[in-house]
């Protein structure tokens, strides 16, 4: 391009300046600003010459539509989604305040809530289209359309779930669909072909209330506490298999215990010398692709609460997890996603390399796309970064989003190419 280097750097600051604008917005829950952001991202979509399109399925909660036209808008398009909402943070346990987007002079580390997870990828995605269409004078073949959609983080119920039942998604004839990664600690980035599907556990045991001084068996506590041994027991199998290499996190199944409530409570704490009637505790399960979920459910059944410990049980599935044909919610990184290759392609001839694919410990929109067949990767370009998602001091450096902003360039100009050749 007919650039020079003082016009580059000017228009690298002028990117970071727009990622640090957008990541001032105050979008954590439980009450997320999505208006703010919204109008930015139309502001910057008007600049560019996209589209824009505002959806509302549910009241304040925006999803936001950007449209690129290609040349041949009858092959299906490819669509870049992030989303706009953050997980809360805490101040004061923070270095720089999460929403000021610090930058520091030493490092060229930007800190804020969402600098990682994924408000990187939003304003990216938009500099690639940026460049590749202003400066490039790039042409699609394929129609670009990049998505912002409201509460991710709480699962996506009245954001990404309604989208994909809406007239107007259909209507795209989406064909790829790319969403967020993971950061990556070595130079080699990391993709994500499937995420693990959350349940909520709820076990709960029942018994005779009495004196606390009694032995006696069957307390609703000693039933719980029961449960909670035998799942211990499971949980330490599954690290186990973790700690010794065998497994990824993300491969195994996760039984993590979030609350424990039982006790009578009284004015200075619980009364201390009753035993209660109820005990109860609650799990976050991730459960991989790879498991079948009915055994997990007969386990659940039989030894973590069991009817003959009094105990009763409430499974919630926050969501689906298994596609429209019955199968696992998972993206085929063989020759028969004729988009892997070409993905692949695209980081490399970037200059970029590319870890083995990962199932995501986590959970994103992307299991929505799934779960209709639509090809999807997990993405974030992040090499060399410490993942800090959900953490204290979240950051991401000033080249590493530069860098970003070119594996983008590839990937869009690379996907929006790529036209199967006719059987
Ligand atoms: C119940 S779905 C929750 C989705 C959420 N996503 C990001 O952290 C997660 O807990 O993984
Ligand atoms: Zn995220
Ligand atoms: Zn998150």
């Amino acid at each position: 391009s007919y650039i020079s280097t003082k016009e580059l750097e000017e228009e690298e600051e002028a990117a970071i300046n727009r990622f640090k604008e957008y990541l001032r917005f105050k979008t954590a829950h439980p009450d997320p600003n999505y208006t703010a952001p919204v109008s930015f991202l139309i502001n910057q979509a008007e600049s560019i010459g996209l589209q824009s399109k505002t959806l509302e399925f549910v009241p304040g909660k925006p999803v936001l539509l950007l449209t690129w036209p290609g040349s041949n808008p009858s092959l299906p398009c490819i669509l870049f989604n992030s989303h706009l909402d953050s997980v809360p943070a805490e101040p004061d346990k923070w270095s720089h305040p999460p929403f000021s987007a610090f930058h520091s002079s030493d490092t060229g580390n930007i800190f804020a809530r969402g600098a990682q997870d994924d408000k990187c990828i939003s304003i990216q995605y938009l500099e690639a289209i940026r460049n590749l269409k202003l400066v490039k004078n790039f042409e699609p073949i394929r129609t670009v359309h990049v998505l912002y959609v409201p509460d991710e983080e709480i699962g996506g119920f009245d954001g990404m779930a309604k989208f994909v039942e809406s007239s107007e998604f259909r209507e795209l004839n989406v064909g790829f669909f790319m969403d967020e990664g993971q950061a990556s600690t070595s130079d080699e980035f990391r993709v994500f072909y499937a995420d693990r599907s959350p349940w909520h556990l709820i076990i709960k045991a029942d018994g005779a209330p009495a004196h606390g001084s009694r032995m006696f068996d069957n307390s609703a506590s000693e039933n719980l506490m029961k449960s909670i041994e035998m799942i211990t027991r499971f949980r330490d199998a599954q690290f186990d298999v973790v700690k010794a290499g065998k497994a990824a996190n993300s491969e195994v199944i996760s039984v993590n215990p979030v609350y424990l409530k039982s006790g009578i409570p009284s004015p200075t704490g619980f009364v201390m010398n009753m035993q209660p009637s109820e005990a109860e505790a609650g799990f976050d399960i991730r459960l991989p692709p790879t498991v079948d979920p009915d055994l997990v459910k007969r386990r659940i059944a039989e030894e973590w609460a069991p009817a003959t410990r009094n105990m009763t049980y409430q499974i919630i599935e926050k969501g689906p997890i298994r596609d429209y044909q019955g199968r696992p919610l998972m993206t085929l990184t063989n020759d028969s996603n004729p988009w892997w290759p070409v993905f692949k392609y695209a980081i490399t001839s970037a200059g970029g390399k590319l870890q083995k694919p990962e199932i995501l410990a986590s959970t994103t929109d992307a299991r929505y796309m799934r779960q209709l067949g639509i090809p999807t990767f997990g993405f974030s370009p992040m090499s060399d970064t410490p993942i800090l998602l959900h953490d204290h001091n979240e950051f991401l450096n000033d080249r590493v989003f530069l860098r970003g902003i070119e594996v983008y360039e590839s990937v869009i100009r690379s996907l929006s190419s790529f036209v199967e050749p006719s059987h």
